[in-house]
């Protein structure tokens, strides 16, 4: 048998980046729904934007309609395409897809054991936001509250 190159140990350790489809929902308080990641899975406790793992053949939006059905079971009919945030974690490597949902049918609730909240964002004198009853949330997404917090929609 042949020894492992040292291109199979450089793949052990430099895992393959994720395509991660994630959905911000803002109700007409302006507050947005965080999930918590439940017990048994990496970063357990965080807070988040509801969403997961896009499958192979899978677009985006697809992949964010499903997440939404699963995790909170509401349905959408439209996303829309927001940023892309990519970030490495011991557990993995991500790259974030945030989607924005304007409209969805049904009433969220935590289908998967996560507690979910609907969250104000309060913006700080150091223009860091305070969410007092969802953090931690992930590291990735800290950066992208300060942006949401600006959003005034015009509806
Ligand atoms: N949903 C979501 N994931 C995020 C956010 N920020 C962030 O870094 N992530 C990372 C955490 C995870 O490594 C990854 C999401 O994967 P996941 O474990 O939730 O995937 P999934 O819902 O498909 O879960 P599973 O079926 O594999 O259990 O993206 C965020 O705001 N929302
Ligand atoms: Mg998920």
């Amino acid at each position: 048998m042949s020894e492992p190159s040292h291109f199979d140990s450089t793949i052990d350790i430099a895992p393959k980046r994720l395509d991660v489809a994630v959905g911000v929902l803002r109700n007409t308080q302006g507050e947005f729904l965080f999930a918590q990641r439940p017990e048994g899975k990496p970063m357990a406790g965080f807070w988040e934007f509801p969403g997961g793992k896009v499958e192979s053949g899978e677009s985006i939006h697809a992949a964010l309609a499903r997440e939404l059905h699963e995790e909170l079971g509401i349905d959408i009919a439209d996303s829309m395409r927001w940023l892309e945030v990519e970030h490495v974690y011991p557990h993995a490597h991500v790259l974030l897809h945030f989607r924005i949902i304007s409209e969805w049918r049904g009433k969220p609730h935590g289908r998967e054991n996560q507690a979910l909240h609907w969250q104000k964002l309060y913006v700080n004198d150091d223009g860091t936001v305070s969410t007092p009853s969802t953090e931690p949330v992930l590291p990735a997404t800290v950066p992208l509250l300060a942006q949401l917090a600006q959003w005034t929609p015009n509806h």
